[in-house]
């Protein structure tokens, strides 16, 4: 069977899976999920003509004459006096600026005697003030439905009184591990049996990427074991992602099983390296990913397919680019048929993103990824690449 390209993939990914519901949230929930709406400024930014700097708040036009304090504006408490001729308010940082002043002069450039004050120098018009509204007026978008909610964004949206965001739901995601010789870490071993990598590997890539706990089941090679497991997976999360039993073998029951559940085949076996074997179907708006068994199979399909179809799922614009740009350090061996993905440290070297290959990198190895920062894409050719090669990462 001829092999998917990984751009041919990531095009199924978006016309098959379709956004999650959208939900209203408080704001401090909508960490990490993805706008439905584009909010707008409740108010505007600053909301009030303020200092700049702790000092004076005066009359520029008064230049280097003595001037009577006539009170003081801190943050949140402002003076009840105009400001006159010949008069200065006592100004500290974010306080509002008193009715009668135009400048503030910080409280270097002050000489300060009891309830007088002279500059050392004069001040302009507007001078370390913070204008009503210079940043935003009340009503301006300040982000666009699509965008995923950062901890920045969040605060920019809690400075503009937006205590509310519709979001699309996160997705629920289920994991089978399957395989008969797979034994957790901790629990002893029996001839031909491996520890189990995928489980933590999945598990902690989507907690890392903050989808919380998936519920994970390990599985059997057994048909009707993984029948069951399969269903229940199907009914509870929005993305289901197994691993192991995806290739050719005897014991490689994912397919049958997913077709046997009314999960439609999109795709099965991409040109990628390592990852081939991977299987994606859809039902009833629920994607599943039949990811390999080995490990590091699992990490590619993780940083490319998963997060692909989670940026679907979550109604993501995919005006962000994943991938970015950098230079190889090393001449790479290309592979004709498959594309490969590099596990490859990065460097910045002179401003540019130096990517170095790093050794142990057959699909069943993961003890490289102590010094691993990037997945490269070297696209399927004939000849190697290069050293200074403009190359396509992401960050693992
Ligand atoms: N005749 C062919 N054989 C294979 C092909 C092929 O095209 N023709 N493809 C190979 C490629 S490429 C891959 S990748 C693997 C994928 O096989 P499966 O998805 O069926 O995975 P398994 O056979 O179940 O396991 C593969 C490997 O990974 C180990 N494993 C499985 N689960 C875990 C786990 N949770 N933690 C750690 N290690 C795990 C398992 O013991 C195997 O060594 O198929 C090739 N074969
Ligand atoms: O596609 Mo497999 O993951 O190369 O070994």
């Amino acid at each position: 069977m001829a092999l998917l390209p990984i751009e041919q993939a990531l095009d199924h990914y978006r016309t098959a899976v379709r956004a999650l519901p959208t939900h209203r949230v408080p704001l401090e929930l909508a960490l990490g999920a993805v706008l439905a709406e584009s909010p707008t400024a409740r108010i505007a930014l600053p909301r009030f003509t303020q200092s700049a700097v702790d000092g004076y708040a005066l009359r520029a036009e008064d230049g280097l004459a003595p001037l009577a304090l006539i009170g003081t504006a801190a943050a949140g408490n402002p003076a009840t006096v105009t400001v006159g001729p010949g008069q200065a308010v006592r100004i500290l940082t974010g306080g509002m600026l008193p009715d009668g002043a135009n400048a503030v002069a910080r409280q270097e450039i002050v000489e300060r005697t009891g309830e007088c004050i002279v500059l050392r120098e004069r001040v302009r018009p507007g001078e370390a003030i913070r204008h009503e509204g210079e940043e935003l007026r009340a009503g301006t978008i300040i982000a666009r439905s699509g965008q995923r909610v950062t901890a920045g964004l969040l605060a920019a949206l809690a400075m503009a009184g937006i205590d509310s965001l519709e979001v699309h739901r996160r997705p629920r995601v289920a994991v089978l591990v399957t395989g008969d010789e797979v034994v957790r870490v901790g629990e002893p071993l029996g001839p031909g049996q491996v520890y189990d990598a995928n489980g933590p590997l999945l598990r902690a890539w989507f907690v890392e990427h903050g989808y919380g706990e998936p519920v994970v089941a390990y599985v059997r090679d057994d048909e009707s074991a993984l029948e069951e497991a399969m269903s229940a997976a199907l009914d509870s999360a929005d993305l289901v992602v197994t691993s192991g039993g995806v290739s050719v073998g005897d014991r490689d029951f994912i397919p049958a099983v997913a077709d046997r559940l009314g999960v439609r085949k999109v795709f099965w076996k991409v040109a990628q390296k390592p990852g081939k074997p991977l299987w994606f179907g859809m039902r009833d708006g629920k994607a599943l990913l039949g990811m390999p068994g080995n490990p590091a199979a699992v990490l590619v399909c993780l940083a490319v397919h998963a997060r692909a179809v989670l940026a679907r799922l979550e109604g993501e614009d995919g005006t962000q680019p994943a991938w970015r740009s950098g230079v190889l350090k090393t001449d790479v061996e290309a592979d004709s048929e498959r594309d490969r993905l590099l596990r490859m440290r990065l460097d910045m070297v002179d401003g540019v993103a130096t990517l170095e290959l790093l050794p142990r990198q057959d699909s069943h190895m993961l003890s490289n990824l102590a010094s691993a920062h990037a997945l490269v894409w070297l696209p399927s050719r004939t000849t190697a690449f290069a050293t200074g090669e403009r190359v396509a990462w992401l960050s693992i």
